[in-house]
């Protein structure tokens, strides 16, 4: 593994089969993820954006090992420094590195126990994996409900008594609880109010820089992530289509799915340049049991030329540093495609 990586992710596929018809002979394979390779540097954040269904949960569920992957390899620095395979690691050993990898899901509704107090809720990592019992385990439920900005005397409420953005935190707390080193957040901010949600991104940013975590954050809001994100993934159709850091992709943007993404979010600063000079994204995300040959995006993209219905772009590293998979990377600006290919061909054929 490179210095400075806790996570590789290379080839990763998550195919989900479906068996139907007469002795169930109909097979439908969706390719939730298929065949992704990112890093996850130590200590940054990484985003994973893209519209639903696209492949982030399945990603980040393989990360955690609550999917197993059907290929691929997921390269994880452990705490006592080995370098170890997720992806292919049997399932006695996983319990010691799902400790180290945990994940804040979206809805903090779903995810807490009615019938628990806060204090079990967090404890219960704690006693499963026989971290802390007794005094101890008090002590160091009271400290967690401390470090996400939750009173001691909260810890023997049930959740219904708290409010949308105390229950996150009582989730972020329970993730917390087994000092992971990685946290996968799964839209962990989006069922909540604005200033809800401003509040608890601040939280993850402290939270991070106390306790030395890496992020990696699964989000369709593209203002958060720029606020959040160190580097981000962009994912379409179970592919990555645009990786790099979160400076370049918003500023300089070359997929035209980034593009179009970046076009459809509001922007309240005048001063700063939208990129709105895109048409808004039409159509439906491809179904991954059923996607487009060539590139997956060409059916929606404006600048598909005859090579996007056949051959698919590989991920390659442009001239300003990041990595897109896009035929026409290097000639698309803000303003368009530049050059004699620019506009659509069939439209250039009527
Ligand atoms: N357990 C599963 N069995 C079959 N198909 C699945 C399963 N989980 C996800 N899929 C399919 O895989 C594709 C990717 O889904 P995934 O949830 O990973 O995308 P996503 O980008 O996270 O979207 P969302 O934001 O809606 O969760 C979708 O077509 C989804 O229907």
């Amino acid at each position: 593994m490179a210095d400075g990586n806790l996570l590789e992710v290379r080839n990763l596929t998550m195919h989900f089969t479906q068996r139907s018809g007469w002795f169930r002979r109909t097979r439908r394979v969706t390719r939730a993820v298929d065949g992704i390779s990112f890093d996850v540097r130590t200590g940054e954040t990484l985003g994973l954006v893209g519209e639903s269904g696209c492949g982030k949960t399945s990603t980040g569920r393989s990360i955690i090992r609550t999917y197993t992957p059907t290929g691929g390899q997921l390269r994880y620095r452990a705490a006592d420094g080995t370098e170890v395979d997720l992806a292919t690691m049997p399932s006695s050993k996983l319990p010691e590195y799902r400790r180290q990898i945990r994940m804040i899901f979206q809805d903090p509704f779903s995810a807490l126990n009615p019938r628990m107090t806060a204090r079990d809720v967090i404890a219960e990592p704690l006693k499963v994996n026989k971290v802390a019992g007794g005094r101890e385990l008090d002590d160091r439920v009271v400290e967690l409900l401390r470090q996400v900005g939750l009173r001691p005397e909260y810890r023997d409420r049930f959740p219904h008594a708290f409010s949308g953005g105390e229950r996150q935190r009582l989730v972020i707390a329970r993730a917390l609880s087994l000092n992971p080193r990685l946290v996968v957040a799964d839209e962990a901010v989006s069922a909540l109010d604005v200033s809800v949600r401003a509040q608890i991104l601040e939280l993850l940013v402290d939270l991070q820089r106390q306790q030395g975590l890496t992020y990696v954050f699964i989000s369709h809001d593209l203002s958060v992530v720029e606020y959040l994100c160190d580097r981000v993934a962009v994912m379409y159709v179970g592919k990555v289509v645009e990786l790099g850091s979160t400076e370049e992709i918003f500023a300089r943007p070359r997929h035209p799915y980034t593009q179009a993404l970046l076009a459809a979010v509001p922007q309240p600063d005048p001063t700063r340049r939208n990129i709105l000079t895109q048409p808004p994204l039409e159509g439906e995300v491809a179904d991954p049991a059923d996607p487009p040959p060539g590139c997956h995006f060409h059916p929606r993209c404006p600048f598909a030329q005859e090579i996007c219905r056949t051959d698919a772009p590989p991920l390659r590293t442009t001239s300003d540093g990041h990595q897109v998979a896009c035929h026409f990377a290097e000639q698309l600006t803000l303003d368009g495609l530049t050059g004699a290919t620019a506009g659509r061909d069939d439209e250039q054929q009527a």
